[in-house]
């Protein structure tokens, strides 16, 4: 039972401790204002005289910060940080948050695994606390990512961030089930984490769901938002959102859609690119190497990597779902000593999530996966990435290379080059990516083709995994813009088909019949399998088809007079049906 007057002695408490808050916030916001840095400085120029460290609390000066602690932050969002272990920040954090803090809009762009999820989550934090947010405030903070396993990952570093807060956060991500809590939910949680579909998903078809009090917008890897073909999805929810807001754009690589973006959705934004005057654009603690193998060598390669690497925690890109299914599915057979897994777009979520947190534990793995994993994902103490298939541009290369040597960590990366390939390399080099190239130690290759032809001649399904891979792989080239370096006449084919185990070379329609046809192809094949695919795929199928269309411009030249036609009849197809599926797609849980 209750003891007389505990009631009253916890409201006298709850009474102080709103006091106590509420003259912390006066504190914060008195300390931010007159500390504010001026605009378009970057603090990172700046340190502070040991002297004011060390001034008392309210007016300690926090431009050229380097602890948390030194911020004008909460003492929840301190003892958030410190439970968690964050205790120095990063260049990204010291440059961007001394302006996030103050309210300003921000363009940030710095090295991958230099810390810029914290430099947009905890701004987001205190923000909502400083206007002492609550349940029925709703949603004050919307975050977008523009891949699931990146949107768990940015909620998880938040729940880190906002532990001994009382804001509610939620994950909007598609593939999830239980939709009427979702729906129900929704509108009492202050701070989205969410993919751009699912929360215009939301915008779209939940009741009352209301983003009219939003304070903040973060757009993470912004770049690659746009790159998935989402650009109009992000207009469709920038354009559902208050004006007023401070809106905060990351991304470790900045392309002119961005800016375009920028100058969209960000006011007078502070530009800090705390990497962009530093003599290499990748991590300082990442061993890059470039081998140059000929196509069919490439799986030998791999396999010989592999075997040598046992006692390593390694993830390898390969360019397309099918590629990673049969490389996965053979060297699974082949037992080559160490656990594999394998994560792409065609993967249930459920599925893909369980790969995800497997690999984020385990110390000796490898992962096979698309450019899925390219972006974002923190996997712990990845010993190398390997790049099988020579990534789409540099963009992409250093976003796959990042997965490893993060934060302070060391790490290696290994790309097989064709010769054909080879100009990759100059551009690397052009654009500060410090690779050392090579030649590959024939004798110490262990060959795998002839085992994999073992395979294949006993398991039709292996096969026709096979037959896919080389197929989709051939595809993915000829869609690539560049052609100095994805130049399709240029591969040995045949040596190719045999390298992955088949007797026979498959046939390859796209190739022969002009690129018209090969779209016509897959409108048809889209008419026919469409209903079929779960909703991730249909997104993916968009970006597929966006990514398609724009290479195409590259093939003016192709002699396929109505292509042009087909193409936009295909592109057409896909949005509407993408958009009904937007329209139709259940809810589904947190
Ligand atoms: N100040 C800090 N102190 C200690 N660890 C930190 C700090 N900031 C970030 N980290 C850790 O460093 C790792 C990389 O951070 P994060 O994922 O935010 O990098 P990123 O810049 O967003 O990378 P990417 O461009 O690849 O998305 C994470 O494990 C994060 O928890």
């Amino acid at each position: 039972m209750e003891k007389p007057g505990a009631k009253r002695k916890f409201q006298r408490r709850h009474k102080d401790g709103r006091m106590d808050e509420a003259k912390e916030i006066s504190q914060l916001e008195a300390r931010l204002s007159t500390g504010a840095p001026a605009p378009g400085t970057n603090p990172l120029a700046h340190s502070i005289p040991p002297q004011q460290e060390k001034v008392s609390d309210e007016v300690a000066p926090f431009v050229g910060a380097k602890l948390f602690e030194q911020l004008p932050i909460s003492n929840r969002t301190k003892r958030s940080l410190a439970d968690a272990k964050f205790i120095n920040m990063t260049a990204i954090q010291r440059a961007a948050l001394p302006h996030a803090l103050c309210g300003r809009d921000v363009l940030g762009a710095a090295k991958t695994g230099s810390g810029k999820t914290l430099a947009f989550l905890i701004p987001v934090v205190e923000k909502l606390y400083r206007l002492q947010w609550g349940s029925m405030d709703g949603v004050g903070a919307i975050i977008i990512s523009p891949t699931r396993e990146l949107a768990v990952q940015i909620f998880e570093e938040l729940r880190k961030v906002g532990k001994h807060h009382n804001l509610s956060g939620g994950l909007l991500i598609g593939g999830r089930k239980d939709i009427d809590s979702e729906k129900g939910r929704v509108n009492r949680l202050n701070i989205l984490v969410c993919t751009p579909g699912r929360l215009l998903q939301h915008m779209d078809e939940t009741p009352n769901f209301d983003c009219t009090q939003l304070q903040v917008l973060v757009l993470d890897e912004a770049d690659r938002i746009l790159d998935m073909g989402f650009a109009n999805t992000l207009n469709a929810i920038v354009t559902q959102l208050p004006k007023q807001r401070q809106t905060l754009l990351f991304s470790a690589t900045q392309t002119k859609s961005v800016k375009d973006l920028a100058r969209l959705s960000l006011k007078d934004p502070e530009y800090l690119a705390v990497h962009a005057e530093s003599a290499v654009a990748t991590p300082a603690r990442l061993r890059q190497t470039a081998i140059i193998v000929h196509l069919n060598e490439k799986i030998d390669m791999l396999w010989s990597f592999i075997k040598s690497h046992l006692q390593s925690k390694t993830l390898v890109f390969l360019s397309s779902c099918k590629q990673v299914k049969f490389v996965h599915e053979s060297f699974k057979r082949l037992r080559p000593g160490v656990p594999l897994k394998c994560l792409h777009g065609r993967m249930k979520q459920t599925q893909r999530m369980a790969v995800f947190f497997k690999f984020c534990e385990e110390k000796h793995s490898i992962l096979f996966a698309t450019d899925i994993a390219a972006r974002g994902l923190d996997f712990p103490a990845v010993d190398w990435v390997v790049q099988v298939d020579c990534p789409e541009d540099v963009a992409s290369y250093i976003h796959r290379v990042g997965r490893t040597a993060r934060y302070t960590s060391g790490g290696c990366s290994v790309i097989f080059l064709s010769p054909s390939e080879e100009k990759m390399i100059d551009e690397l080099q052009a654009s500060k990516i410090p690779i050392k190239v090579t030649k590959p130690n024939r004798d110490k290759i262990q060959p795998v083709s002839g085992a994999l032809a073992g395979l294949l001649s006993k398991d039709p399904d292996l096969k026709y995994m096979a037959q896919r891979a080389f197929v989709t792989y051939l595809r993915s080239v000829h869609l690539r813009g560049n052609k100095e370096i994805f130049d399709i006449t240029k591969l040995p084919l045949d040596e190719y088909a045999l390298s992955l185990g088949l007797p026979t070379t498959p046939r390859i329609r796209f190739l022969k019949k002009g690129i018209g046809n090969a779209l016509k192809n897959a409108k048809y094949k889209i008419d026919d399998e469409y209903d079929n695919l779960d909703f991730d795929n249909k997104v993916d199928l968009a970006g597929d088809t966006a990514t398609a269309h724009k290479n195409i411009k590259f093939d003016k030249e192709e002699d396929d007079s109505n292509y042009e036609e087909i193409v936009s009849v295909a592109i057409y197809q896909i949005s509407v049906l993408v958009e009904a599926s937007l329209l139709s797609h259940p809810m589904r849980n947190f």
